[in-house]
């Protein structure tokens, strides 16, 4: 927290101030979740009660730590960590954006410039202490905004929760590691595992599947990832607690380095932006979703390497859905985990420790919905039997995992993390890193890249990694926080499964491919393809280039629409795996797109490369390929949609008008030229018609490059689509560039 306080310091007015909390909404200026609520809202006997009774502060605390509750989040971000310019970005926001933000005053309210999260590693992370509202009336923080919505939109910024930063940064992960997100949608934790895979900018190493159960936010996920492109990615549609081992051949299956488990959660940590947990909150989510969680994190457990490291997370205050799970599933694998304390690393990071004892509570009927505390598995069951059949059956499913196990003392709970929200005025969290007996393995020595047979020589054989056991079906709804926004999901989740004495052993069903899957199914292209030729003739492509590893999305191997790049890890899996069995919705990085003309038949090469696959393609392009270009080149190609060859310097001419039609990539040198500024080297990917040329990326990622390097928009304002612009009707253009505008259009 800034020295001024959270949410904004006050100046010339009565520090004591309004009696609404200092982040606390006007209803009349707000929109989102804030807007309907009013302190008197904001409170929940049952919530209060219960946790005092869990003991999760000191009573002292309660008042800072509700008022904290009571307040809106701040706005969090990070600089994405391995491009190479985070630096620079830091750097702008640091010199041009805080100073702006020094004075900014709304009605009668003095606020604080942006500052640097203490805890996060290279002071890469920020937080916006004033509240929305603020922000969205105020000119400095307009802009401020404004540019934080483009250079996320990028992938140079990520705007994330404080609090779920943390997971990925304890998981450790190296650029060799094998790791699995289990429940990843919509990605925020995931892109922090890319970037720890890929510290710098070029080849990618290692391997992310990233998995989600909801269909729909698998997509979000591919949508998140893509602004960190990865030959080692692969995003998946399954029910973590229910993971198929995955095949690598030889009898061999994967197990992975890393894993993160941030499982569906009742959420209540997350009541500072969604303000309705305060109405809806109860126990029963929590009880009720205890059991998958266990379920999740046990699968996570059995897939894990010997020495590989698990984070187990959730956006939630409650012990029944962390100590009680962690504590259930050490002692399902007895001996075989152990907590790692997390004390040294993030030693800036305020935390409190695990607890070793917590109650369980239901909130019945027959009291009147007020909370009944069951001190033991025996006398829950004792009282369930008493009561009344509809309870009975509501009741039944507790299982035995929610009361702390006998030697809860003795497993290290207290070296978990729970985060509290007036400890460094962010939201509620709880994380325990696991980390699983025996040796790391042998690659874990190397930050190359993994060879897949070195993962083979390390790989489990299959009969070591049990195969998990079908999930329940009955369906329960129960309210679900979504870590991604504002609103709290009601999903239907497994329900609870009784690990008492009714509890039922599953059938055990036997493997099929998923006939309902209705994404395409990926398939290798022969190296030897004439599109494949076309592409490493035209780009020149060296033997480093991964030839073999060229994926399309269909059954044919038919480069269609675009070519996808992945390492040897993803290949060995696509190739040894029923892909509707392990659902895949995308694996690697899109590589070439094909840019077929209409009016072009004598194109050598119809693919470009898209700037999701540029980083990816250009470590394998001799350096005589690609064309250097300058600043003031560069401000051109933003002034102009389609540039014709004749604006550019002489120099730019020359090779201009050799280069032949097609995709070229241009490299703009770092340094101070035409008004704007560079400090790394840009490569971007240009289209080349017959007399004029494109920059081939989308108009939002031209307005952030001109911002960021010229300081301002220059790129033209849309007066005319482009159907009229190549029918000269808004502007004057020669006919040879109108044929070229035309051919550009049809390729959009
Ligand atoms: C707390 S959110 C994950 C947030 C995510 N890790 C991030 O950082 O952006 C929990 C996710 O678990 C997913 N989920 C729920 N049940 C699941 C299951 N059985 N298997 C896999 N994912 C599940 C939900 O769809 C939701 O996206």
């Amino acid at each position: 927290m800034g020295k001024h306080g959270r949410g904004g310091r006050r100046q010339g007015k009565d520090r004591s101030g309004p009696t609404k909390p200092t982040n606390r909404p006007d209803n009349d200026t707000v929109t989102g979740p804030w807007k309907t609520f009013t302190a008197e809202d904001m409170v929940n006997v049952g919530f209060e009660e219960y946790y005092k009774s869990q003991n999760i502060m000191t009573e002292d605390e309660w008042p800072a730590f509700l008022a904290a509750c009571r307040e809106e989040l701040p706005t969090t971000f990070r600089v994405t960590g391995s491009r190479a310019h985070a630096e620079t970005i830091n750097d702008l926001i640091k010199t041009k954006y805080v100073p702006t933000m020094q004075n900014v005053e709304w009605e009668g309210v003095k606020y604080d410039p942006p500052t640097q999260m203490e805890w996060y590693p290279d002071s890469l992370a920020w937080q916006i202490s004033a509240p929305k509202r603020v922000v969205r009336k105020t000119a400095p923080f307009k802009a401020f905004q404004k540019f934080l919505v483009g250079e996320t939109e990028v992938g140079n910024l990520s705007r994330q929760e404080a609090v779920s930063m943390i997971p990925p940064l304890l998981l450790d992960v190296h650029p060799h590691h094998l790791c699995l997100d289990m429940c990843a949608a919509p990605g925020s934790k995931t892109a922090q595992i890319i970037e720890a895979l890929n510290p710098h900018d070029g080849e990618s190493t290692g391997l992310l599947i990233a998995n989600d159960s909801d269909y729909k936010r698998t997509h979000m996920l591919v949508h998140q990832t893509g602004r960190m492109p990865s030959r080692g990615l692969m995003v998946t549609n399954l029910d973590a607690s229910a993971i198929p081992n995955i095949s690598l051949g030889n009898g061999k299956v994967l197990t992975f380095d890393r894993i993160l488990a941030d499982v569906p959660c009742s959420g209540d940590g997350t009541l500072r932006k969604n303000p309705g947990v305060w109405k809806s909150w109860g126990p029963m989510d929590a009880n009720g979703l205890h059991s998958l969680q266990l379920r999740i994190l046990e699968r996570g457990m059995n897939l894990l390497k010997p020495g590989g490291r698990l984070v187990y997370s959730t956006c939630s205050f409650n012990p029944i859905e962390n100590e009680a799970v962690v504590a259930a599933a050490l002692n399902s694998h007895e001996g075989k985990f152990k907590i790692i304390d997390a004390s040294t690393r993030l030693p800036d990071l305020k935390r409190r420790p695990g607890l070793t004892s917590w109650k369980v509570a239901t909130q019945p009927e027959s009291t009147g919905r007020t909370l009944k505390y069951h001190e033991t598995y025996e006398t829950y069951r004792a009282w369930v039997d008493e009561g009344n059949e509809r309870e009975k059956d509501k009741m039944r499913g507790l299982a035995k995992t929610l009361w702390a196990p006998d030697n809860v003392t003795e497993l290290g709970l207290e070296k978990c993390l729970r985060l509290l929200p007036h400890d460094q005025n962010t939201g509620g969290f709880f994380v325990c890193v696991l980390e699983k007996a025996g040796s790391p393995s042998t690659t874990s020595n190397k930050a190359d890249l993994v060879q897949i047979e070195e993962i083979l020589e390390i790989a489990a054989p299959a009969s070591e990694v049990p195969e998990p056991e079908p999930a329940p079906t009955l369906p329960a709804d129960v309210t679900v926080a979504d870590e991604s926004g504002t609103a709290t999901l009601k999903r239907a989740v497994s329900p609870s499964v009784p690990a008492g004495p009714e509890a039922k052993k599953p059938m055990k069903k036997k493997e099929k491919p998923d006939l309902g899957f209705r994404e395409d199914p990926y398939s290798f292209v022969d190296r030897n393809n004439a599109e494949v030729q076309s592409c490493v003739g035209w780009f020149k492509l060296n033997d480093s280039f991964p030839v073999n590893n060229l994926l399309v999305r269909n059954a044919y191997g038919d480069p269609v629409r675009s070519l996808y790049m992945v390492n040897d890890i993803i290949k060995s899996i696509v190739l040894h795996n029923d892909y509707s069995r392990l659902r895949i919705i995308s694996a690697g990085v899109k590589g070439f797109t094909r840019q077929d003309s209409q009016t072009r038949t004598d194109l050598q090469c119809k693919w470009r490369i898209p700037m999701d696959g540029l980083l990816e393609v250009v470590p394998h392009i001799p350096d005589d390929v690609i064309r250097d270009a300058t600043l003031a080149e560069l401000k051109v190609f933003i002034e102009e949609q389609y540039p014709p060859v004749t604006k550019f310097s002489e120099d730019a001419q020359t090779w201009l008008t050799d280069a032949k039609l097609g995709n070229l990539v241009v490299r703009f040198s770092p340094g101070d030229d035409a008004g704007g500024h560079l400090s790394l080297p840009l490569l971007l990917p240009v289209w080349k018609a017959k007399t004029s040329l494109s920059l081939l990326i989308d108009k939002r990622e031209k307005v952030m490059l001109s911002e960021r390097v010229f300081g301002v928009d220059l790129t033209p304002v849309p007066q005319a689509t482009l159907k009229e612009k190549a029918q000269g009707k808004e502007v004057e253009v020669s006919e040879e560039v109108k044929a070229d505008l035309e051919e550009e259009a049809l390729n959009q």
